[in-house]
């Protein structure tokens, strides 16, 4: 996820890009988007704001080992962790953040705790996507929609792909064709004032083809296979809490 956020900040403008790591193959693969490449994190905790992008299981111990003043910011990311675990461990004001991996393209969708979030972070999340301020409570499931989200789109994009390939297109057109579609809806519905239901009723010519597959979702259960992938993935983010919590 670190990756991302540095494939992402380096087309921006005014971010000087520390990257560390323990790993040397990690470092050298996202030395290109970086001012600096480190594995000395003392060196990257001289940063305005420090992004901790490592395990839920080490993150605490990452914070442990730098040493941050009241002037600078602490970015977790980790799944689970909630900024209450993490302040008795740093000077730093600490901002929890859920971004996704779409972070790379300039297309993430982030979610950030409204009481502790600062304008940098704003402007760092602004830089490579969008993102919206919300409750630390509302984390997990925050977690589950646009964290894990993007493996549940991928699944869903590529059963489209594959009826086109069984239809008899070429892997590659099918493949081409499906993630524009999902692409080109997505920005509909970001920029449409019109509700979901609409858009779709849009689509829908009477007597055409559309209304003939719709039948078909809205008799099936798609939509809770959907709600229970984003319910199992929202209960592990508890999980995930309650293990940084007894820690
Ligand atoms: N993968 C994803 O799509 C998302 C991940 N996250 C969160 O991001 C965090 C990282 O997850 P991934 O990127 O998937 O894991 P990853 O295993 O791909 O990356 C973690 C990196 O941390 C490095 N590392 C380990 N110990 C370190 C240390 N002491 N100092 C510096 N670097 C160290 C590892 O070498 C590795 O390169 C997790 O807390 C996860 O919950 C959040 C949103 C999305
Ligand atoms: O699977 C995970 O735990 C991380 C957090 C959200 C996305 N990936």
């Amino acid at each position: 996820m670190g990756s991302a956020l540095l494939k992402g900040l380096s087309k921006a403008d005014g971010y000087t890009l520390t990257a560390c790591d323990l790993d040397p193959d990690a470092l050298e693969s996202v030395a290109e988007y970086s001012s600096t490449t480190t594995s000395d994190p003392d060196v990257a905790a001289e940063a305005d704001v420090v992004i901790v992008a490592v395990k839920p299981d080490i993150v605490m111990h990452v914070v442990d080992d730098i040493d941050l003043s009241a002037d600078q910011t602490l970015v977790t990311l980790a799944a689970g962790v909630s900024t209450d675990v993490i302040e008795p461990h740093t000077d730093a004001t600490v901002v929890r953040i859920m971004p996704n991996l779409a972070a790379e393209t300039g297309n993430m969708a982030a979610a950030v705790t409204q009481h502790s979030v600062t304008d940098d972070v704003r402007a760092i999340l602004d830089a490579v996507g969008e993102f919206v301020e919300i409750d630390e409570q509302q984390m997990d499931i925050a977690t589950a929609v646009n964290g894990s989200g993007p493996a549940f789109v991928f699944y869903l994009l590529n059963a489209m792909k594959q009826a086109g390939v069984d239809g008899g297109l070429e892997d590659e057109e099918a493949k081409t064709l499906a993630a524009q579609t999902f692409k080109g809806a997505a920005e509909t519905v970001l920029q449409s004032d019109q509700s979901i239901d609409e858009l779709i009723d849009a689509v829908c010519s009477p007597n055409g083809t559309t209304i003939e597959g719709m039948d078909v979702l809205w008799d099936s259960d798609a939509d809770e296979a959907v709600v229970d992938a984003v319910s199992a993935a929202e209960r592990r983010s508890k999980e995930l809490a309650m293990e940084s919590e007894d820690e």
